[in-house]
C-alpha cells in the first residue's frame, strides 16, 4: 500500500487497505473534513483507496498553492491528478474546471473570460435579470396573497437556471414558470413554454453533473464499477452525463443554423453561446486573439463550455442568494441597512435605475455578500494539483498529489475573524487588514481564478436591490440555522421565508 511507502509522514487519519479512508468521508467531504480538522489540524492527510489527497487550512501553505499569478510561476496549474472517472465525465481534456490538458484549458479560457466579464456583458445580463426577477416576484405576490412561504432554495435554483440559459444562449428557460405551477394554485398556471421540455428536469441534471464530478475524483474506479450501491450511482451519473451533453449538442446544432440562416447584415445577439459559434467567423462579434488559434471552434468545444457555464454558473449563485437570503432575513438591522444604501444611491426604491456603473457603490450591499459567503460558502473545499514536487512545511507533496484548499476553515478560523459564527457585514467595511491574506478566497485565486466571479457578483447585486424593494421577509422559523446537503457544492435545504410586499 503506497501508505507505507510515502515520503513524508503527515498527520492524517489511518487508511484501511483498499478503501483508504472512504468510510469516514461517507457522502459529506465538508462535514468530514471538519471532523479531520479538529483531529489533525490545519494540515493534514487522507486517501480515498489507494490515493493520497492533503487538506490545508493555513494561509501561508494556501499561498503556495494559489498565489502564483502567472502559469510560469504557478505548481498548482492542474485542477485535479489523473482520474479515469473524470475522463469518463468528458470532463478531464475539455471545458475548463477539470481539463488537464493545459493548451485546450487555456484556449476555452482565453474565449470564456472576456465575454463573461466584458461590461457590456454584464450591462445586458442586468437588463435581462431583472426582466426575469421582476417575473419571479409576480409569483411570489400570489403566494403571498394566498399565504403561502417561499421555499428559497428551490426558487432560487429555477431562477439561476432561468438567467444563465437566457444570458448565456438567448434563449428563455421555464424553470421559474413550471416551479409555480407545481404549487397547484387553482386557476393560476403558467403557460410559459422553454428552451427544455422540462426545465425542473434541467436543474435536476445540472446539479446530478455537479455532484458527479466529486464522485468521479474522489471513487476509485473499481470501486464505481464493481460496489453494490456505488456502481448504481455510477450509472446514474453517466447516463446523466449522456442527457446532457445531447440536450446541448442539439442547442449548439440549432442555434449554428440559425445564424446560418441570418443574412450577413443583420445583427446577432451577443450572448455567450454566439459568440462562441461567431469566432473566428465572417461573423465574428469580437475579435479574439487566443495565440495561433485561427479556426473556428468545433460543436464539441462549444458544448463543452456552454455546459461549464451552466455546471460552474447555476449552482454557485444560487445557492449563494439562498445562504445570502437566509441571513439577511435573520437579521432585520442589516436587511433595513441595505435598504437605506439602495436609497441612497438610486435616490428611490421604487423601481430604481440599475446599472452597471451603479453596483461599484453599493459598498454595504456587497459586504453582505462577501460576510454570507465567509461564514456559508457554498463551494468549501476546492482541489488544486501540483505538476511537480513541492516543500510543504518540511514535508514533500509529490507531483499528482491533490491539494484540497478548505475555504470554510479558514474562513471561520477566530484567528483571522473576530467572532466568526457572529453574522457582521461591517468587518468587511472595516479593518480589512486584521483578516490577513489568504484567508478569504470564496473565488479562488491565481491562473485557475473563477471566471465567472464578476458575473456571479452583478447577478447577486440585482437579485437584492431588486428584492430589498419589493418585500419585507421573515424566517418561517426565527430559530433555523442553514442547513445544507453536500452536492460538489454546499447546497442550501429549507430556507423556508414568508414575504410581505413592502409598504412603506
Ligand atoms: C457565488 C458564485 C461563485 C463562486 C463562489 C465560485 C467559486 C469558484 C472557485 C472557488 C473556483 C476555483 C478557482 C481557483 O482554482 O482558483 C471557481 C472556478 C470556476 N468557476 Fe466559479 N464561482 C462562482 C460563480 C461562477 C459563475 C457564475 C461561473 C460561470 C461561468 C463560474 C465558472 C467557473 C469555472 C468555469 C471555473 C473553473 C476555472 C478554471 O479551472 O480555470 N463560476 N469558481
Amino acid at each position: 500500500m503506497n501508505y507505507f511507502k510515502r515520503s513524508s509522514k503527515i498527520p492524517g487519519p489511518f487508511p484501511l487497505p483498499l478503501i483508504g479512508n472512504m468510510h469516514q468521508l461517507g457522502g459529506d467531504f465538508p462535514a468530514a473534513a471538519k471532523i479531520f480538522q479538529r483531529k489533525y489540524g490545519d494540515f493534514y492527510e487522507f486517501y480515498m483507496g489507494n490515493k493520497r489527497n492533503i487538506v490545508i487550512s493555513r494561509p501561508d501553505l494556501v499561498e503556495k498553492v494559489w498565489g502564483p499569478l502567472s502559469l510560469k510561476n504557478t505548481k498548482f496549474i492542474m485542477r485535479n491528478s489523473y482520474s479515469e472517472g473524470i475522463d469518463e465525465l468528458g470532463l478531464g481534456t475539455k471545458g475548463m474546471v477539470l481539463n488537464r490538458d493545459i493548451e485546450s484549458w487555456s484556449i476555452n479560457r482565453k474565449f470564456l473570460v472576456p465575454s463573461i466579464s466584458s461590461p457590456s456583458f454584464l450591462r445586458e445580463s442586468i437588463k435581462l435579470s431583472s426582466k426575469l426577477i421582476n417575473e419571479v416576484f409576480e409569483y411570489w405576490k400570489i403566494m403571498e396573497k394566498e399565504g403561502m412561504q417561499v421555499e428559497f432554495s428551490d426558487w432560487m435554483d429555477a431562477l439561476g437556471a432561468d438567467v444563465v440559459s437566457t444570458t448565456a444562449t438567448g434563449k428563455k428557460n421555464s424553470s421559474t414558470a413550471e416551479l409555480f405551477n407545481t404549487l397547484n394554485l387553482k386557476g393560476k398556471t403558467s403557460k410559459m413554454q422553454g428552451i427544455w421540455q422540462d426545465g425542473l428536469r434541467f436543474i435536476q441534471a445540472i446539479q446530478t453533473y455537479n455532484e458527479s464530478m466529486s464522485f468521479m475524483m474522489l471513487f476509485p474506479t473499481f470501486f464505481r464499477r464493481k460496489f453494490p450501491g456505488i456502481k448504481s450511482l455510477n450509472t446514474k451519473y453517466l447516463d446523466n452525463r449522456d442527457w446532457i451533453d445531447n440536450e446541448l449538442k442539439k442547442l449548439v446544432v440549432e442555434r449554428r443554423k440559425e445564424i446560418l440562416n441570418t443574412p450577413l447584415n443583420q445583427p446577432l445577439e451577443p450572448t455567450i453561446l454566439t459568440l462562441l459559434l461567431t469566432t473566428n467567423t465572417e461573423r465574428d462579434l469580437e475579435t479574439i486573439a487566443v495565440g495561433k488559434f485561427d479556426r473556428p471552434l468545433t460543436d464539441e468545444e462549444i458544448s463543452s463550455i456552454i455546459r461549464e457555464v451552466f455546471t460552474g454558473g447555476m449552482d454557485t449563485t444560487s445557492n449563494s442568494l439562498s445562504f445570502i437570503s437566509f441571513y439577511i432575513a435573520k437579521h432585520r438591522d442589516v436587511y433595513l441597512k441595505m435598504r437605506e444604501e439602495v436609497l441612497n444611491v438610486y435616490g428611490t426604491l421604487d423601481n430604481p435605475d440599475l446599472t452597471f456603473e451603479s453596483y461599484g457603490k453599493l459598498k454595504y450591499i456587497g459586504a453582505v455578500i462577501n460576510e454570507s459567503i465567509r461564514i456559508f460558502p457554498t463551494i468549501s473545499l476546492m482541489p488544486r494539483t501540483a505538476t511537480e514536487d513541492v516543500e510543504f512545511d518540511g514535508f514533500t507533496i509529490e507531483a499528482d498529489t491533490t491539494v484540497f484548499t478548505n475555504l470554510k476553515a479558514l474562513s471561520n478560523n477566530p484567528k483571522y475573524f473576530e467572532n466568526p459564527e457572529k453574522f457582521n457585514p461591517d468587518r468587511f467595511l472595516a479593518d480589512k487588514e486584521s483578516m490577513g491574506k489568504y484567508t478569504y478566497i470564496p473565488f479562488g485565486n491565481g491562473v485557475r481564478i473563477c471566471p465567472g466571479r464578476a458575473w456571479a457578483i452583478v447577478q447577486m447585486k440585482t437579485f437584492l436591490v431588486k428584492l430589498l424593494c419589493t418585500f419585507d421577509m421573515e424566517l418561517v422559523d426565527k430559530n433555523a440555522n442553514p442547513k445544507y446537503v453536500y452536492a460538489t457544492a454546499n447546497r442550501p435545504v429549507d430556507i423556508k421565508l414568508y414575504i410581505r410586499t413592502r409598504k412603506n
